[in-house]
């Protein structure tokens, strides 16, 4: 992986998790409503684990016209909705509620026989989407990983690769846990608007370390690659 330009962040601090989440509902909800305003429909992609689930619940409740929106994953576990693991069930329960439950939802996971039949299904549903995405909000593991793009993945390069046509692809990860399913980082920087949300110092540190050239981890191909800047939110 090579890395020859990487960005400064644009950097949102705040003082507890409570007022980030705010924040960054407000965010994304202008950025929704400005995607319906203009081509009558949005496209939001979301990160799992456990760092969203504030910012999911405000999110929940922001008035826009939630019908004209889909909802889905930037990564997923290879496994179904009835496991703790799915980020799948996290969205289901924490965003597609209150005004957000009347959203569309389109899940990257599928009772497939392996992650690479899964990913395959995943592609051809996503394919009658109008891409590109409106926003994608990203997360990022102590390790460096962000979507599904764990260090460990033997298809790593192709993940990053900035020319890269599919879908979704599928992870094969011993770090991940399980195998994984995710957009590739071609789909993800294009989008109109992309987000890291990270907190604590120990991502903090990851991520200052992943922006210095020649230190690169999965992270540092998002700053490396996309053509906007993409605006980090932070919290202790
Ligand atoms: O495995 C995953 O991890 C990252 C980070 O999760 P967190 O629990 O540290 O917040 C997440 O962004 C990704 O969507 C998820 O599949």
């Amino acid at each position: 992986m090579t890395t020859t330009r990487l960005q400064t962040p644009d950097w949102h601090e705040f003082e507890n998790g409570t007022e980030l989440a705010e924040a960054l509902a407000d965010t994304v909800a202008q950025k929704l409503r400005a995607a319906i305003e203009t081509r009558g429909q949005a496209l939001l992609a979301v990160s799992g684990g456990t760092t969203p689930k504030q910012f999911f619940a405000e999110l929940s409740r922001q008035k826009l016209d939630w019908s004209k929106v889909t909802v889905t994953l930037v990564d997923e576990r290879f496994v179904p909705e009835s496991s703790d693991r799915s980020n799948a069930a996290l969205v289901r329960n924490t965003l597609l509620v209150n005004e957000a439950s009347i959203a569309n939802f389109i899940g990257l996971y599928h009772a497939a026989g392996d992650a690479a039949e899964a990913a395959r299904l995943a592609s051809a549903q996503f394919a009658t989407l109008s891409w590109p995405l409106d926003v994608v909000i990203l997360g990022m593991g102590t390790d460096g990983h962000t979507a599904s793009f764990f260090p460990d993945a033997p298809n790593l390069d192709e993940l990053l690769d900035p020319a890269r046509t599919s879908m979704v692809d599928p992870v094969l990860t011993q770090d991940g846990g399980e195998p994984r399913l995710t957009l590739p980082l071609s789909r993800l920087i294009e989008a109109a608007c992309v987000i890291l949300h990270i907190e604590g110092e120990e991502k903090r540190t990851v991520l200052d370390a992943a922006l210095i050239p020649g230190q690169a981890k999965p992270i540092s191909a998002v700053f490396a690659t996309s053509a906007k800047p993409v605006p980090v939110y932070w919290t202790r």
